[in-house]
Protein backbone atom coordinates (compact mmCIF):
# COMPACT_ATOMS: atom_id res chain seq x y z
CA UNK A 1 0.00 0.00 0.00
CA UNK A 2 1.26 3.50 -0.61
CA UNK A 3 -0.87 5.39 2.01
CA UNK A 4 -2.21 3.34 4.93
CA UNK A 5 -3.95 5.76 7.57
CA UNK A 6 -4.62 3.72 10.61
CA UNK A 7 -7.25 4.90 13.75
CA UNK A 8 -6.38 8.39 13.30
CA UNK A 9 -8.18 10.80 15.48
CA UNK A 10 -7.10 14.32 16.47
CA UNK A 11 -8.86 17.26 18.54
CA UNK A 12 -8.70 21.29 18.94
CA UNK A 13 -8.38 21.06 22.22
CA UNK A 14 -11.69 19.99 23.12
CA UNK A 15 -13.34 19.90 20.04
CA UNK A 16 -12.95 16.72 17.75
CA UNK A 17 -11.79 17.02 14.30
CA UNK A 18 -10.97 13.73 13.21
CA UNK A 19 -12.28 10.31 15.17
CA UNK A 20 -10.96 6.56 13.99
CA UNK A 21 -10.11 7.34 10.36
CA UNK A 22 -8.64 4.29 8.63
CA UNK A 23 -8.05 3.61 4.76
CA UNK A 24 -5.12 2.31 2.81
CA UNK A 25 -4.62 3.21 -1.02
CA UNK A 26 -2.44 1.10 -3.35
CA UNK A 27 -0.28 2.39 -6.21
CA UNK A 28 -2.00 3.90 -8.92
CA UNK A 29 -4.96 4.88 -7.35
CA UNK A 30 -6.93 8.29 -7.48
CA UNK A 31 -9.18 8.54 -4.29
CA UNK A 32 -11.66 11.41 -3.84
CA UNK A 33 -11.37 12.52 -0.46
CA UNK A 34 -15.26 14.07 -0.20
CA UNK A 35 -16.28 16.26 2.51
CA UNK A 36 -18.61 19.13 3.34
CA UNK A 37 -16.75 22.39 4.98
CA UNK A 38 -15.45 21.47 8.18
CA UNK A 39 -15.59 17.65 7.89
CA UNK A 40 -11.59 17.89 8.61
CA UNK A 41 -10.17 17.18 5.23
CA UNK A 42 -7.93 19.94 5.88
CA UNK A 43 -6.68 18.67 9.49
CA UNK A 44 -6.32 15.14 7.65
CA UNK A 45 -4.02 17.06 5.17
CA UNK A 46 -1.95 18.32 8.24
CA UNK A 47 -1.72 15.07 9.96
CA UNK A 48 -0.47 13.12 6.74
CA UNK A 49 2.23 16.54 6.34
CA UNK A 50 3.38 16.40 9.66
CA UNK A 51 2.16 20.30 9.88
CA UNK A 52 0.32 18.62 13.34
CA UNK A 53 1.60 15.07 14.96
CA UNK A 54 -1.32 12.53 15.74
CA UNK A 55 -1.85 11.70 19.24
CA UNK A 56 -3.47 8.60 18.02
CA UNK A 57 -3.25 6.38 15.31
CA UNK A 58 -0.98 5.92 12.63
CA UNK A 59 0.33 7.11 9.22
CA UNK A 60 2.53 4.81 6.96
CA UNK A 61 3.64 6.24 3.39
CA UNK A 62 4.84 4.06 1.02
CA UNK A 63 5.54 1.33 4.39
CA UNK A 64 7.57 4.37 6.11
CA UNK A 65 6.00 4.85 9.41
CA UNK A 66 5.38 8.78 9.62
CA UNK A 67 6.14 9.12 13.44
CA UNK A 68 9.39 6.83 13.31
CA UNK A 69 10.66 7.61 10.41
CA UNK A 70 9.34 11.33 9.16
CA UNK A 71 11.88 12.12 6.90
CA UNK A 72 11.67 8.91 4.94
CA UNK A 73 7.97 9.18 4.95
CA UNK A 74 7.90 12.55 4.02
CA UNK A 75 10.43 12.21 0.97
CA UNK A 76 7.54 9.52 -0.55
CA UNK A 77 4.85 12.58 -0.63
CA UNK A 78 4.07 15.32 -2.62
CA UNK A 79 1.88 18.21 -1.77
CA UNK A 80 -0.39 20.44 -3.63
CA UNK A 81 -2.04 23.03 -0.38
CA UNK A 82 -5.27 25.05 -0.84
CA UNK A 83 -3.66 28.42 -0.57
CA UNK A 84 -1.38 28.73 -3.73
CA UNK A 85 2.22 29.14 -2.72
CA UNK A 86 4.08 30.00 -5.65
CA UNK A 87 6.03 33.36 -6.04
CA UNK A 88 4.43 35.09 -8.55
CA UNK A 89 7.34 37.51 -9.82
CA UNK A 90 9.56 34.74 -10.47
CA UNK A 91 9.24 32.47 -13.61
CA UNK A 92 7.75 29.23 -13.96
CA UNK A 93 11.12 27.16 -14.17
CA UNK A 94 12.49 29.82 -11.24
CA UNK A 95 9.90 28.65 -8.90
CA UNK A 96 10.89 24.71 -9.55
CA UNK A 97 14.23 25.44 -9.02
CA UNK A 98 13.85 26.99 -5.42
CA UNK A 99 11.99 23.88 -4.68
CA UNK A 100 14.37 21.28 -5.33
CA UNK A 101 16.76 23.35 -4.03
CA UNK A 102 14.67 23.05 -0.79
CA UNK A 103 14.76 19.02 -1.54
CA UNK A 104 18.54 19.11 -2.05
CA UNK A 105 18.24 19.08 -5.39
CA UNK A 106 20.90 20.96 -8.05
CA UNK A 107 22.65 21.10 -11.22
CA UNK A 108 21.68 19.38 -14.36
CA UNK A 109 20.14 16.37 -12.18
CA UNK A 110 17.22 19.60 -11.10
CA UNK A 111 16.74 20.63 -14.34
CA UNK A 112 16.45 17.18 -15.81
CA UNK A 113 13.65 16.66 -13.59
CA UNK A 114 12.08 19.95 -13.76
CA UNK A 115 11.70 19.27 -17.43
CA UNK A 116 10.04 16.02 -16.74
CA UNK A 117 7.58 17.37 -14.30
CA UNK A 118 6.19 20.31 -16.21
CA UNK A 119 6.27 17.70 -19.43
CA UNK A 120 3.78 15.41 -17.39
CA UNK A 121 1.78 18.53 -16.39
CA UNK A 122 1.87 19.98 -20.09
CA UNK A 123 3.71 22.90 -19.64
CA UNK A 124 6.87 22.82 -20.41
CA UNK A 125 6.40 25.71 -23.12
CA UNK A 126 5.96 27.79 -20.19
CA UNK A 127 8.80 27.44 -18.42
CA UNK A 128 10.74 30.95 -19.03
CA UNK A 129 7.34 32.78 -18.29
CA UNK A 130 6.47 34.40 -14.94
CA UNK A 131 3.88 32.88 -12.97
CA UNK A 132 1.92 36.39 -12.79
CA UNK A 133 0.94 35.89 -16.68
CA UNK A 134 -0.50 32.48 -16.19
CA UNK A 135 -4.18 32.07 -15.85
CA UNK A 136 -5.34 30.13 -12.80
CA UNK A 137 -5.58 26.32 -14.34
CA UNK A 138 -2.08 27.22 -15.29
CA UNK A 139 -0.98 28.03 -12.07
CA UNK A 140 -2.15 25.09 -10.49
CA UNK A 141 -0.53 22.63 -13.18
CA UNK A 142 2.84 24.37 -12.21
CA UNK A 143 2.58 23.66 -8.45
CA UNK A 144 1.45 19.88 -9.07
CA UNK A 145 4.78 19.79 -11.22
CA UNK A 146 6.62 21.05 -8.11
CA UNK A 147 4.83 18.69 -5.74
CA UNK A 148 6.33 15.75 -8.46
CA UNK A 149 9.75 16.95 -8.59
CA UNK A 150 11.00 14.46 -5.99
CA UNK A 151 9.04 11.63 -7.54
CA UNK A 152 7.04 10.87 -4.72
CA UNK A 153 4.54 8.27 -4.32
CA UNK A 154 1.73 9.82 -2.84
CA UNK A 155 0.03 13.18 -4.53
CA UNK A 156 -1.87 15.09 -1.90
CA UNK A 157 -4.12 18.05 -3.16
CA UNK A 158 -6.39 19.91 -0.61
CA UNK A 159 -8.95 21.05 -2.87
CA UNK A 160 -6.89 22.27 -5.87
CA UNK A 161 -9.59 23.51 -7.84
CA UNK A 162 -11.43 26.07 -5.70
CA UNK A 163 -11.91 29.64 -7.52
CA UNK A 164 -11.39 27.50 -10.95
CA UNK A 165 -13.80 27.94 -13.60
CA UNK A 166 -15.81 24.44 -14.34
CA UNK A 167 -13.85 24.00 -18.01
CA UNK A 168 -10.57 24.62 -16.70
CA UNK A 169 -11.72 22.35 -13.16
CA UNK A 170 -12.66 19.36 -15.42
CA UNK A 171 -9.01 19.82 -17.49
CA UNK A 172 -7.45 19.56 -13.84
CA UNK A 173 -8.81 16.76 -12.57
CA UNK A 174 -8.69 14.86 -16.43
CA UNK A 175 -4.72 15.85 -15.76
CA UNK A 176 -4.20 14.29 -12.38
CA UNK A 177 -6.45 11.06 -12.95
CA UNK A 178 -3.88 10.76 -16.21
CA UNK A 179 -0.82 10.92 -13.36
CA UNK A 180 -2.54 8.43 -11.41
CA UNK A 181 -3.59 5.52 -14.21
CA UNK A 182 -0.09 6.05 -16.43
CA UNK A 183 2.55 6.64 -13.57
CA UNK A 184 1.46 4.99 -10.63
CA UNK A 185 1.14 7.87 -8.51
CA UNK A 186 -1.30 7.05 -5.75
CA UNK A 187 -3.62 10.06 -5.77
CA UNK A 188 -5.90 12.06 -2.98
CA UNK A 189 -7.68 14.70 -3.75
CA UNK A 190 -9.74 16.32 -1.19
CA UNK A 191 -12.79 18.17 -2.56
CA UNK A 192 -16.69 18.81 -1.94
CA UNK A 193 -17.81 18.82 -5.44
CA UNK A 194 -19.47 15.69 -6.52
CA UNK A 195 -18.37 16.59 -10.27
CA UNK A 196 -14.90 16.43 -9.65
CA UNK A 197 -15.46 12.54 -8.72
CA UNK A 198 -15.52 9.72 -11.60
CA UNK A 199 -17.48 6.46 -10.88
CA UNK A 200 -14.44 4.51 -10.91
CA UNK A 201 -12.96 6.50 -8.40
CA UNK A 202 -12.18 5.53 -4.90
CA UNK A 203 -14.56 7.15 -2.68
CA UNK A 204 -13.37 8.17 1.08
CA UNK A 205 -16.54 10.03 2.34
CA UNK A 206 -15.53 12.42 5.43
CA UNK A 207 -18.47 14.16 7.30
CA UNK A 208 -18.33 15.23 10.75
CA UNK A 209 -14.73 14.07 11.61
CA UNK A 210 -15.83 10.20 10.53
CA UNK A 211 -14.71 8.53 7.56
CA UNK A 212 -19.15 7.65 6.63
CA UNK A 213 -17.95 5.59 3.87
CA UNK A 214 -15.48 4.05 1.70
CA UNK A 215 -15.94 2.35 -1.88
CA UNK A 216 -15.99 2.78 -5.78
CA UNK A 217 -17.99 5.69 -6.05
CA UNK A 218 -20.61 3.61 -8.73
CA UNK A 219 -20.89 1.41 -6.14
CA UNK A 220 -21.91 3.54 -3.46
CA UNK A 221 -24.10 6.34 -5.37
CA UNK A 222 -25.96 2.99 -6.30
CA UNK A 223 -29.30 4.47 -8.63
CA UNK A 224 -28.70 7.79 -6.93
CA UNK A 225 -26.93 10.49 -8.46
CA UNK A 226 -23.26 11.22 -6.62
CA UNK A 227 -25.37 14.76 -5.59
CA UNK A 228 -28.25 13.40 -4.26
CA UNK A 229 -26.23 10.50 -2.44
CA UNK A 230 -23.67 12.83 -1.16
CA UNK A 231 -26.55 15.52 0.35
CA UNK A 232 -28.29 12.82 1.78
CA UNK A 233 -25.24 11.03 3.42
CA UNK A 234 -23.72 14.35 4.82
CA UNK A 235 -27.46 16.60 5.71
CA UNK A 236 -27.34 18.02 9.34
CA UNK A 237 -29.74 17.18 11.34
CA UNK A 238 -30.32 19.97 14.14
N1 LIG B 1 -7.14 25.74 14.19
C1 LIG B 1 -8.33 25.28 14.56
N2 LIG B 1 -8.80 25.48 15.81
C2 LIG B 1 -10.01 25.02 16.21
N3 LIG B 1 -10.84 24.30 15.40
C3 LIG B 1 -10.43 24.10 14.15
C4 LIG B 1 -9.17 24.55 13.65
N4 LIG B 1 -9.05 24.18 12.35
C5 LIG B 1 -10.17 23.50 12.06
N5 LIG B 1 -11.00 23.44 13.12
C6 LIG B 1 -12.30 22.76 13.19
O1 LIG B 1 -12.07 21.39 12.93
C7 LIG B 1 -13.09 20.86 12.09
C8 LIG B 1 -12.48 20.29 10.81
O2 LIG B 1 -11.95 21.39 10.04
P1 LIG B 1 -11.14 21.20 8.68
O3 LIG B 1 -10.61 22.55 8.30
O4 LIG B 1 -10.18 20.09 8.83
O5 LIG B 1 -12.30 20.77 7.69
P2 LIG B 1 -12.33 20.78 6.11
O6 LIG B 1 -13.07 19.56 5.70
O7 LIG B 1 -10.96 20.96 5.57
O8 LIG B 1 -13.20 22.06 5.79
P3 LIG B 1 -12.98 23.19 4.67
O9 LIG B 1 -13.46 22.59 3.41
O10 LIG B 1 -13.89 24.29 5.19
O11 LIG B 1 -11.53 23.58 4.67
C9 LIG B 1 -14.08 21.98 11.85
O12 LIG B 1 -15.12 21.87 12.79
C10 LIG B 1 -13.25 23.23 12.10
O13 LIG B 1 -14.08 24.29 12.58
Amino acid sequence: MSLRVSDLSFSYGAKPALAAVSFALEPGRFAALLGPNGAGKSTLFALLTRLFVAPHGRIEIAGNDLARAPYAALARIGVVFQQPTLDLDLSVVQNLRYFAALHGLGGRGAMRRIDAALERMEMRERAGERVRVLNGGHRRRVEIARALLHDPAVLLLDEPSVGLDPGTRAALVDHVHALAALDGLTVLWATHLTDEVRPDDRLLLLHRGRLQADGTAHALQGDATLEAWFLARTRETA
